[in-house]
């Protein structure tokens, strides 16, 4: 990676494991560490996939790079016959927020899992071709939360065998969808099914927005794009659209008939699939956003850690250096926290993908057991890891002081196209109170024959959890995963049940969940937390090969847990799971984890096998020549195109020289 000088080689030879062996771990298994270095390589030598260009760029010429980006992508994948893999992993390389991303995930997906077998054949292969682009519109301007709101309807007309969809009122614009504004020509369009009156709920319908010849909306459509989003540069990059309906027809079979039907004569029929079978894919698609939440942590945490090891600030002696700031304790306790976040969302991911064969393979042999637990539990893992990694650039972004504001740094760009991860694909609060609603069921169905499940079974043991006491004495007590899971499964555990009493006080229930929702969120998200913390620790059970390779996944799974105990020490203690003298001592065992971890920083996020190209960032960038990239890039900006600016005779010179009276402002 990089010729020239290496400014980190002093720091990569303090490691004490082997890099290599911890880039497999971090990938997940050779094939793929192979496959995406290949990949990540090919984008990275391809000048046609420039991006550092992008926050000076206006937003059409901005989209029209992207457009050109998506479809040279897809002659690539084309010319080199890369499978479905190598050709998603170049996607996510490209790093762009584009239309194919919602043609790929959302509207491929809901095809294929609300679908019947004639519409997957029917679509599946125009999209799979690209002959088609197509995206996901169900938010609309007055309701995204409650699905259950949307105005949109599609009425059967039995006479003509069609549905007519219809906008009927401004709220009932479909407003945000991804590659709706000005690219796709197909959406799967959410809408209340009305037959002969009756409003039957939301379905999904696949329309045709657009011609296949000349791009323009079809009759009765009106499509356009909602305008400039947060930050510049990317997410910009994308036609989020709005879209409105005027009686606009379409035959019966476009309706999504895997789970309901509408018969010819208009009669209403729930098949025999199972409801449950939508959720399949809601695990999918959440699995894939905790997995993305630890790639974007892991992106700045590379940032903030290379920087912090460059950047020197104070406590020269006798002429010598001065200190790298990654040594100042405050530094260390605010970005190691992350660093081990990175990994712990990581191994969290990798488990959840496994959950998802799991349920899938349930699902088909017709056991419906686990869903609601593997539903809620996905619910609240996509909303605790996407607002830590929200916050958590952020965060980097003020390690690296100033720079890190400029946005070569990478971090506001990497910022403003992270963080709607956080309101997207369910609101991280409406999430976790999905969660909540789930423990407080699982609790009150204790006395019953139904046994809690998955990441719940631990309320199975709550007669224990209650009387729990922690028995650390001295610090390195907190580093057995026995002591750490007490404590967390204590905490979770009396939390829920505080709650739930609480609950149990209101005549009527829902008001009391209404009244008590903020308290349900605090115990659902430590109940997420609980869930990283153990399977962290259960990764560690495995054999992982590498000299010192799991000694430092142990560090950091002990840093992932203290962090977050000395964080939220008030609900340990209030929960009486901890003594006060018992968190002092998760405090001291900290500060020396983060001594132990220090020298092995930049080897560590040397491991997640970023290149410079797809971490966009001066400040990040493998070799650690900050200042002299800084510089080059500074001189790109085009208000450096002439040392005089433009504007200067009709403005400051005027102003220097006293004349704004004859100035033409
Ligand atoms: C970049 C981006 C891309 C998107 N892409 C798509 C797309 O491709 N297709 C698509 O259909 N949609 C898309 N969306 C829309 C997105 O799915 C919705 O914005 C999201 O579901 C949240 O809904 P909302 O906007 O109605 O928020 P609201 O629900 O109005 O949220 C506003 C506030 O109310 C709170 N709140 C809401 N309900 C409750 C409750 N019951 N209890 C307590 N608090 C509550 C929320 O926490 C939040 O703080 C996109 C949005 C963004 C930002």
């Amino acid at each position: 990676m990089g010729g020239g000088v290496d400014h980190l080689e002093s720091e990569r030879n303090k490691a004490e494991f082997d890099v290599d062996a911890m880039k497999i771990v971090w990938a997940g298994s050779s094939h793929v560490l192979q496959v995406s270095e290949r990949i990540a390589r090919l984008v990275a030598s391809d000048p046609a996939f420039r991006k550092d260009n992008r926050p000076n760029l206006g937003r059409k010429e901005l989209f029209k790079n992207t457009l050109r980006k998506a479809t040279y992508a897809w002659k690539r994948i084309i010319e080199l016959g890369l499978n479905e893999e190598e050709a998603s992993l170049l996607r996510t390389f490209v790093d762009e927020p584009a239309f194919t991303d919602l043609h790929w995930a959302m509207f491929v997906p809901a095809i294929k899992g609300q679908g019947t077998e004639e519409q997957q054949q029917k679509w599946l292969p125009l999209a799979h071709k690209m002959q088609i682009i197509g995206c996901y519109a169900q938010t609309e301007l007055g309701h995204g939360s409650n699905v259950q709101g949307l105005e949109t309807t599609a009425t059967f007309d039995p006479k003509t065998d069609e549905f007519v969809i219809h906008s009927p009122t401004l709220t009932s614009s479909k407003w945000w969808p991804g590659g709706l504004g000005k690219v796709s020509t197909h959406a799967i369009v959410y809408a209340r099914l009305i037959i002969d009156g009756q409003d039957y709920g939301v379905n999904g319908f696949i329309v045709q927005l657009r011609s296949l010849d000349d791009h323009l909306p079809l009759p009765g459509i009106t499509v356009g794009d909602i305008g400039m989003k947060f930050g510049n540069g990317a997410y910009n990059t994308m036609d989020n659209g709005v879209l409105r309906f005027d009686n606009v027809r379409i035959p019966r079979d476009q309706m999504l008939m895997r789970v309901s039907q509408v018969t010819r004569e208009g009669k209403f029929v729930q098949s025999n699939v199972p409801r449950q079978l939508v959720y399949g894919t809601m695990v999918f698609v959440r699995q894939t956003i905790v997995a993305g939440a630890s790639d974007a942590l892991s992106r700045a945490v590379c940032i903030a850690t290379r920087y912090s090891a460059v950047r020197r600030q104070f406590g020269s002696r006798n002429g010598g250096p001065e200190t790298q700031v990654i040594d100042y304790k405050t530094q260390q306790a605010r970005l190691f926290p992350l660093l081990a976040s990175a990994y712990a969302f990581r191994y969290v991911g990798e488990w959840l993908n496994w959950l998802y064969t799991d349920v899938t393979q349930r699902l088909q042999a017709g056991d419906f057991s686990t869903l609601p637990e593997a539903h809620a539990c996905t619910a609240g893992l996509k909303s605790v890891t996407t607002s830590v990694t929200a916050d958590g650039i952020e965060e980097c972004r003020k390690l690296c002081g100033g720079h890190g504001y400029l946005c070569s740094s990478g971090l506001p760009e990497l910022f403003a196209a992270y963080v709607p991860t956080c309101t997207y694909e369910g609101d991280n609060i409406v999430l976790q109170l999905q969660v909540a609603r789930h423990l407080v069921k699982t609790i009150s169905q204790l006395g019953s024959r139904k046994k809690p499940v998955g990441t719940t079974a631990y309320l199975g043991r709550l007669e224990q959890l209650l009387q729990y006491r922690s028995d650390v004495q001295k610090a390195e007590d907190w580093l057995k995963p026995n002591v750490v899971l007490g404590a967390f499964e204590a905490r979770a555990a009396r939390k829920i049940v505080a709650v739930a009493q609480n609950l149990s006080k209101f005549s009527n229930p829902e008001e009391g969940f209404q009244e008590l929702s903020a308290d349900l969120v605090e115990a659902a998200v430590a109940h997420c937390q609980l869930i990283i913390v153990s399977k962290f620790i259960e990764k560690l059970q495995e054999d992982i090969p590498g000299k010192g390779v799991k000694q430092q996944l142990e560090s950091l799974s002990s840093i992932y847990a203290l962090s977050l105990l000395h964080k939220h020490l008030g609900d340990f203690l209030s929960t009486g799971s901890i003594t006060p003298q018992q968190g002092d001592l998760a405090n001291e065992q900290l500060r020396s984890l983060y001594s132990q971890i220090r020298p092995n920083a930049i080897a560590l996020v040397d491991a997640f096998n970023h290149t410079d190209h797809y971490l966009g960032s001066v400040l990040g960038s493998y070799d650690g020549n900050v200042y002299p990239k800084l510089y080059e890039e500074a001189r790109k900006d085009p208000l450096n195109d002439s040392v005089v600016p433009d504007g200067y005779q009709e403005y400051i010179r005027p102003l220097l020289k006293q004349q704004l009276r004859n100035a033409r402002l």
